[in-house]
Parts: C-alpha cells; structure tokens; sequence
C-alpha cells in the first residue's frame, strides 16, 4: 500500500492530548453558546467564552406532574447551586422585555402560551449574564415535546433533567394542602411544610388551580405529554419517587445533579491491569480484548517475542533472560514503545499487563507519554494465588493458561 492510500497516521499523542485537556467539551459548551447568543461577531465571542472557563454550570430541567414538589426542589437546588431558577411564572413576570409582556396579556386570555412565544422567553432569559456564568433550572419547562424540540435547535441542552413521580391520588390529595406566602413567593403546606412563623401562617394564601378537578386535568395533561418529552433527552434523564419527604427528594435529586456524566467525546481506551502473579490479569486481559476489540499486550510475551524475532532489543534481551536477570526497565519500555505506536494500538486502544511493575517503571512509562486512562489492580487473597498457580497450566501451543481440574 503506498503513502497516498495508506491509513492517514493519527500521532498518539493527539488523541490523549484531547482527553487529557477535555477539547471535545470544550468545543461542544463553546458551539453551545454560539448557537444561543447568536452574537454579531463569533471570534471575540469565542475568545470571551473560552476564558470564563464555566462549562460546567449547572444546566439542570426538572420535570414532574402538579404537586411533585418539581418548583420546591428547583428552589432549593437554585439556592444551594446559587444558579437561576427559570418557570413560566418567573419568565412572563420578567420587566422591560415586550417578549414578556405579550406573554402576560397572552396568558391573561388564554391562560397558556404558545410554544414558540414560551420557548424565545427562555432564550431570551437564557442569554443574560447570569444565567451564562451561574447556569440555570428550568421548572416544569418543556411543558410538551414541540418546547423540547425547539429548545434544542436553540442550541439548548440540560445537562441533567430530574422527573419526579408520585400516584395521582396522592398528589391530588397533596395540592389541596398547598400554600404560597404571596410576599416572597416561598411554597408550603398544611401538612408536611408548615411554616413555624405565625405571621408567615397569617398571609398564607391557597393558590388558583389546586381543586381535586383542576389537579386531575392538569395530571391527565401531564401525562399526555410527558412520554412524548423524555425521548428528547437520551441518558441523562433521573426518575426521583416524590412520594417521600422532601428532603429525601433533594438529596437524591442534588446528588444527581452533581454527576458528571460520561461525556460523548471520541474514548480510546488504555487500560492497565495491575496485580501479583496469579490474580487473573492475563485471563481478564483476554476478555477485555475481545469484548471492547483492544490489543493484549502482555509486556512478558513481548519480550518472548522479540527474542524469537532475533531483533535488535531481543538480542538485548536474551542475555538477561539466560542469566534469569531482570530485564533493565529502558529495553522493556523501547520494546513496549515500539508495539503502543503501532496503528492498531493507536485507534483501538490497548490493555497493558505485566509492566509497570514498580513506581520507577510507572514513572518511565508516564515520562515517555504513556498515560493509561483506566488502571484496575487485581486484588486476589494469598492463599487463592497459591491455588490458582499450583493448578495452572499452560498449552505449550497457544499460551492459553487453564485451571487443571
Ligand atoms: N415530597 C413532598 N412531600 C410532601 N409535600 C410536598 C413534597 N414536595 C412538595 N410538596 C408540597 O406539595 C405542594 C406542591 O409543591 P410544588 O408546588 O413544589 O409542586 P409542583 O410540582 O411545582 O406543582 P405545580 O406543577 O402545580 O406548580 C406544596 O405545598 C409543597 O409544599
Ligand atoms: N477462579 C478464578 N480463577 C481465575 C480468575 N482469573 C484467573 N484465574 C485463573 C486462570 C489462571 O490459570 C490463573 C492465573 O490467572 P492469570 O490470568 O494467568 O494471572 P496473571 O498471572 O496473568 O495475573 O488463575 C478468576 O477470576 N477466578
């Protein structure tokens, strides 16, 4: 195969430069906000952004039937987060903004909004300061999958969205206990949050819409939609039981929240077994290549193998393994080296055993660009060792060790 038809060579070191500086990420947040600020001219933009540095901000959809407790947990989330709680109420209550104030004379007639009049108020909102720096929570939005849909071709993505459930009956029951105190907008109920304050009780009032029959047309609502959002987003959706105390619901949902999830980057896998002699890394080594199709390299059959290929590090080699000396640490690495930077290696990833054996191989090994990304140690009881070395065999043909018996 000539040059201009073989494989274009992919240095090692790009790919792990790009795992080791999260690039991928980097670029996905960065097109993210290009997407949703639209900004006149994308390079100082890009630049702006770059140096922030807050990809990580929380992006959080919390989404749930009437009475779920989906605006409680978005409040305490949004103070314990210290990020922006976004809700239909909060969007169309929003000053100096026409958007809004359409929304308001809107909803006043129509007591709902239309998707797309909805969807640009959370982009509009979505594109101030604030909500770039400390990320946001968005309670009970999307409200349909045509929201969803459209909020994503914004270029919006959660990073996490939380559905809570609990039985129509119980949260039929519930919503008749609901209370708001119209001067901070704080939520409670006659039941299970009941404000100690006495003049917090006194100007308690029982919002609109929370009768047995407006809660079972909105449940019935609820449902309608809700099947029809989720498949908007993939892998990253919780299902929380609301049918517990609140508290218990917060716990689990900021737990959740505080999850990094395993991002869609491009992963090669370079995996390094470690472990004494006897705890299965051969044999784990084996299963790993075959399942996840990486290169076994097990450093010792390496080391064999160049030996018998008469080659220039095998000579090297031989005289160490006819005294049955160890084999100085630099001729193993310039061997390993040699086999990592093959292609095969390079594009599939690889599974290590057998070398580093020590904290100065380990060193040597990091020191040359070697940088495994997930290391295992097998831990195997002694006396288990022992067993596993005195039955085992080995087929003098393939290599293949076997447990006699
Ligand atoms: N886990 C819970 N256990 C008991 N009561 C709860 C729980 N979560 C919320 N509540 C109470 O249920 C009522 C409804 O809560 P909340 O308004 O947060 O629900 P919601 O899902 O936002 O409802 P809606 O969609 O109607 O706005 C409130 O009185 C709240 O105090
Ligand atoms: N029961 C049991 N036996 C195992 C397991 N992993 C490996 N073995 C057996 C197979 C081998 O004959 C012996 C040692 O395994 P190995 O993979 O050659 O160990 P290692 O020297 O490469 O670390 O133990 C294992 O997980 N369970």
């Amino acid at each position: 195969m000539d040059a201009t038809t073989a494989p274009h060579r992919i240095p090692p070191e790009m790919p792990q430069y790009g795992e080791a500086n999260h690039v991928f990420e980097l670029m996905q947040n960065m097109l993210e906000q290009l997407l949703i600020q639209q900004p006149e001219d994308p390079i100082p933009f890009m630049i702006e952004h770059l140096q922030r540095d807050n990809d990580y901000v929380p992006k959080i959809v919390i989404l749930g039937p009437p009475a779920s407790g989906k605006t409680t947990i978005a409040m305490w989330l949004r103070k314990h987060l210290n990020s922006n709680l976004l809700s239909v109420e909060s969007l169309m209550a929003k000053e100096y903004s026409s958007l809004a104030a359409d929304a308001r004379t809107h909803y006043q007639k129509f007591q709902t909004l239309p998707d797309m009049l909805l969807v640009r108020l959370v982009q509009e909102r979505l594109r101030e300061e604030d909500c770039v720096r400390r990320g946001w929570i968005l309670d009970g939005i999307p409200e349909t999958r045509e929201q969803a849909l459209l909020i994503q071709t914004l270029g919006v993505s959660p990073r996490h969205v939380i559905v809570l459930s609990a039985p129509d009956a119980v949260l039929i029951e519930r919503n008749l206990g609901k209370r708001i105190d119209p001067q901070t907008g704080e939520i409670y109920h006659t039941i299970f949050d009941w404000p100690p304050e006495s003049e917090i009780q006194n100007r308690l009032i029982a919002p609109a819409g929370i009768s047995e029959g407006e809660t079972a047309r909105r449940l019935l609502e609820y449902h309608r939609n809700i099947v029809r959002i989720l498949p908007s987003y993939p892998k990253i959706v919780k299902v929380i039981t609301a049918d517990q105390p609140c508290v218990d619901v917060f716990y689990q949902a900021l737990t959740y929240v505080q999850t990094i999830h395993r991002s869609n980057a491009p992963f090669t896998p370079r995996v390094l077994l470690c472990g004494p002699v006897g705890s299965g890394k051969s044999l784990q080594a084996a299963l790993l290549a075959e399942k996840y199709g990486l290169v076994n390299v097990c450093c010792g059959q390496l080391l064999k193998e160049a030996m018998a290929d008469k080659s220039k590090y095998g000579e090297m080699i031989r005289p160490f393994f006819e005294k049955e000396t160890a084999v100085p640490s630099y001729i193993i690495m310039k061997v390993l080296r040699q086999r990592l930077d093959q292609q095969d290696c390079v594009e599939r990833g690889w599974v290590l055993h057998g070398f580093p054996r020590d904290r100065d191989q380990a060193c040597l090994m990091d020191s040359m660009g070697y940088k495994p990304n997930r290391v295992f140690f097998l831990n195997v009881p002694f006396d288990s060792i022992i067993e596993r070395l005195t039955l085992r065999r080995t087929d003098p043909v393939t290599g293949e060790r076997k447990i006699l018996g």
